[in-house]
């Protein structure tokens, strides 16, 4: 599947079906017919009739995950490289809940998905039964839009608008709360696929206003976010950057780039404020094209959470809900660029010397092995973010990052990237403390023979937490206070940890073995992981 995936026509019949049908199977059908084919599931009682739909309604691929949140990083990662939703299938109040922090990375990643939530029959809430929850309160903390379907009537109707809302640009959570009866009370007919509203259209002034500042001769960057990374809109950026002087750049959590050889490079904002800030202060203006000006991820005392320089001026040429490419080939054309700019070249890093594995000899090691056309997913933080830098001149790949800060993602989201992108190799920068949260992730792997290398930065610590101590000035040292930051004792065994799961493991302690490790692992189809102990 990839994102020529074509789409039934809005109006389109649901496919293969007629008849009578319940309120699960009206759903159902009206999801396929929408376009949503996959659903990451963690289903319970509450949802068994949607689980007995899909042995009667084609077309929709049921993929277990063993906790709620690899479910939603899932569907996270399916989105970004699916560019459509899927949907996933949770449990009541407490299913939802665990899975809310990768939904809130896949907020902030401005992917679509549909959540479909099974609660409780409208006739059993009254008696408070244990699972009982405020599941509504849960889901609008979260979601952009959310409905509970009253009637088996309206079920099908309510799921073609979750799609619609969900497809909304720039991609939305929309989450369908369906009581039990109304899954299995009988339903009239599934509902066909509704028109997405397209992204708007940017004002002449933003573009005229864009091309005037670029004129000027101020030095500009222009800060990137959304489709316009791995877009048309990459290439028209770039022709911008040679005809004007621009540098390109996107956030440091960007939801997803098209970055190696053949692209215009485009640098990802560091991580500390400080580096942003002493970055940015070269430039006279800040075009934002789908971004919003920098922040600090935290605040910290004394220090600046806004970082663009007193003296950069701020122009927004395109909104995320805006059509960032269309935008900037306005702009190309306005400001005369060349009809090519210049690209990255294909200069992978030399392998490094024989010795200790370090996190930037796994870095060197992975983009000098890279195979064309990978998606490479990074979580690995502190072993990550000082090296993605030589990535830029390896081969061709996808880049996509944690988006939203909350660790835990990158596992789900390499199971959902693989599954949307089965002809793709999948290479998974993961850090161990990160991993501990959705470890569960490796058994869908296994299960569904996805193709994903998974490295795991075993320094057996919250390494950035360490960084994180000193630079909010508080007290440390003592030995509690690196207990909490510390995981030895026991030490994580990764490479048995992922056997358990079904996904062989080895690991390397040096950069030959891990050289090795990684060419293997690379050379063979299904999951793999490597503990590189760091
Ligand atoms: O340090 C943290 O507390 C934290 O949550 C975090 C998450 C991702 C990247 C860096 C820090």
């Amino acid at each position: 599947m990839s994102e020529k995936t074509s789409q039934p026509r809005a109006g389109a019949a649901p496919a293969s079906f007629s008849g009578p049908c319940n309120g699960a199977e009206s759903l159902v059908a009206t999801l396929v017919a929408s376009g949503v084919d996959v659903c990451f599931a963690n289903p319970g009682t509450s949802e068994m009739h949607f689980v007995s739909a899909l042995d009667r309604i084609p077309g929709m691929r049921p993929v277990l995950c063993l906790f709620e949140g690899v479910v939603t990083g899932a569907a996270d990662g399916y989105a970004r490289m699916a560019g459509k939703p899927a949907c996933t299938l949770l449990h009541l109040g407490p299913g939802f809940a665990n899975s809310m922090a990768n939904l809130h990375n896949a907020r902030r990643a401005q992917s679509p998905v549909v959540n479909i939530v099974g609660d409780h029959a409208t006739s059993h809430e009254r008696y408070d039964a244990p699972l009982n929850a405020n599941v509504t309160g849960f889901a609008e903390a979260i979601s952009h839009w959310v409905c509970r379907s009253r009637s088996p009537r309206t079920v099908a109707a309510d799921a073609a608008r979750a799609v619609q809302a969900a497809r909304q640009a720039p991609g939305r959570v929309a989450t369908l709360i369906l009581p039990a009866d109304t899954a299995w009370l009988p339903a009239e007919r599934p509902a066909p696929r509704l028109e997405v509203c397209p992204a708007s259209k940017v004002s002449e002034g933003a573009v005229d206003a864009a091309a005037e500042a670029l004129r000027s001769g101020r030095k500009t960057a222009i800060l990137m976010r959304g489709a316009v990374l791995h877009g048309d809109g990459l290439r028209t950026a770039g022709r911008i950057a040679a005809k004007t002087g621009a540098t390109l750049f996107c956030d440091t959590f960007t939801p997803r780039l098209r970055g190696g050889a053949g692209s215009p490079v485009v640098e990802r904002l560091a991580y500390r404020g400080k580096d942003i800030l002493r970055r940015l202060d070269d430039f006279g203006q800040l075009l934002l094209v789908g971004a919003a000006p920098p922040v600090s991820f935290f605040a910290y005392p004394g220090q600046e959470s806004w970082l663009t320089p007193p003296h950069c001026e701020i122009l927004t040429l395109s909104h995320p809900h805006e059509d960032g490419n269309e935008a900037l080939a306005a702009l190309a054309e306005a400001v005369g660029a060349p009809a090519t700019g210049a690209v990255a070249p294909f200069e992978p890093p030399v392998l490094p010397p024989p010795g200790p594995l370090t996190a930037e000899s796994v870095m060197r090691t992975v983009a000098a092995l890279l195979p064309e056309n990978a998606i490479v997913t990074d979580e690995g933080i502190t072993s990550t973010l000082p090296y993605t830098a030589l990535l830029a001149t390896a081969a061709p790949h996808d880049y996509l990052p944690l988006t939203g800060g909350s660790i835990g993602g990158i596992l789900p989201l390499s199971t959902g990237a693989a599954l949307a992108a089965p002809d793709r190799k999948v290479v998974c920068l993961e850090g161990d403390g990160s991993a501990m949260y959705t470890l569960q992730a490796l058994w869908t792997q296994a299960r569904e023979r996805l193709d994903v290398v998974t490295v795991i930065y075993a320094n057996r610590s919250y390494a950035v937490l360490n960084q994180e101590l000193r630079l909010v000035q508080a007290a440390s040292g003592g030995e509690r206070a690196r207990s909490l930051l510390d995981l030895h004792n026991p030490s994580l065994d990764w490479t048995r940890l992922a056997e358990g799961m079904g996904v062989p493991a080895v690991r390397a302690e040096t950069t030959q073995a891990f050289a090795q490790a990684f060419a293997a692992a690379l050379g063979q189809s299904g999951p793999r992981l490597i503990e590189a102990v760091v």
